[in-house]
């Protein structure tokens, strides 16, 4: 079970606070310039030629804002959105029901991309590129395949993990954005848009406080948020300072950085086991008792992308950064 508090996937008690913080045009969807600044004009073009949009693929590590762009997207279209995910398109037939229900112009996302079954997925090339569903009647020799007209229509694919998709699927999108971590000022701006809807007071750098150890994640930073409140309603006046923001983030064991247990096994594990590397993704994953996936997809994109750690042919090396952050002598020159 994943329960760590700077995890940055998505827990029971994030969904009603998503809903309420999930900006819902452009110009409240915060950082990601480049992705915003192309989607506005691919978007405005297609809205002056009155044609559905492109197909878009977002990838990017979980928490940083693929489901809420996917909705935007469709908001600013003035499109309705299907939503579904890879996972749960078991048929040929379910993806077929999808498809023939949508209107011109209209928004099918289906997160999780990569997990979407062989035999669904080749349903989605030609309904893709020619908007064209081929459907087998009967069996055996008499069968034969019927072409069906879709509507114009917009795939929006979401994944973590670009990597996994196959090249057929990968090339038909027209439009492939990849999320990037945010920066400290970006994330102290959506912390404060967070206490403005909530309708809590957040002053001096507390924003910052919470921001620095939000791992670049808007759903950490809204968290963090969530769980400092409580803690400033009840240990001071609901006002949330960088006294209490600070005392309630150690509170959570969430440290500057925002690391966590987690973080510091893996990293103390690495340098006490294994010298801090090279070390194989598969025994940093036994060796914490973890799995390797998650590993790869949830903790150590935040860790290389603040150089934590590095990643070679041979495996992960734990760097001269992270020693320093952990208060560790460097072993001898490896
Ligand atoms: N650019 C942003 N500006 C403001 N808030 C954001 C932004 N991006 C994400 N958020 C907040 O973070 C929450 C999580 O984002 P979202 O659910 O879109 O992430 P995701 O990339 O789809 O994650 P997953 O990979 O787990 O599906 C949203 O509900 C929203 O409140
Ligand atoms: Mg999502």
């Amino acid at each position: 079970m994943d329960d760590r508090i700077i995890s940055a996937n998505l827990m029971m008690e994030d969904q009603a606070v998503e809903l309420s913080l999930r900006p819902r045009y452009l110009n409240e969807y915060i950082g990601q310039n480049q992705v915003k600044e192309n989607l506005k004009i691919y978007i405005e073009a297609a809205k002056m030629r009155n044609e559905a949009l492109d197909h878009v693929l977002l990838y990017g590590p979980p928490g940083l804002g693929k489901t809420t762009l996917a909705n935007i997207i469709a908001n600013e279209l003035g499109v309705n959105l299907r939503t579904t995910s890879g996972p749960a398109i078991e048929r040929p037939g379910d993806l077929a029901a999808l498809l023939t229900n949508l209107q011109e112009g209209d928004v099918l996302f289906i997160d999780e991309i990569h997990r979407l079954h062989r035999t669904v997925e080749e349903v989605l090339y030609p309904a893709m590129e020619d908007f064209a569903l081929d459907i087998m009647i009967g069996k055996g020799p008499s069968a034969r395949s019927v072409r069906l007209d879709l509507p114009p229509f917009t795939l929006i694919g979401a994944t973590t993990r670009a990597g996994l998709l196959s090249a057929p699927l990968r090339d038909r999108f027209g439009v492939v954005s990849r999320l990037e971590f945010y920066n400290v000022d970006e994330l102290s701006y959506i912390v404060s848009r967070g206490a403005d809807i909530f309708g809590i007071e957040i002053v001096g750098d507390a924003a910052e406080e919470i921001a620095l150890r939000s791992r670049g994640t808007p759903r950490i930073a809204n968290r963090l948020l969530k769980r400092v409140r409580d803690y400033a309603q009840v240990r001071g006046d609901g006002m949330i300072t960088p006294k209490i923001a600070e005392e309630s983030l150690k509170m959570l064991q969430v440290d500057p950085r925002g690391l966590d247990q987690i973080d510091y096994k893996m990293l103390t594990s690495m340098i006490t086991s294994f010298k801090g590397g090279p070390v194989g993704l598969d025994t940093i994953a036994a060796t914490i008792g973890e799995e390797s996936q998650t590993i790869e997809d949830v903790y150590e994109p935040y860790l290389l992308q603040i150089g934590f750690l590095q990643r070679t042919p041979r495996g992960r090396i734990v760097t001269a950064a992270a020693y320093q952050h952990l208060g560790l002598p460097m072993p001898d020159p490896r």
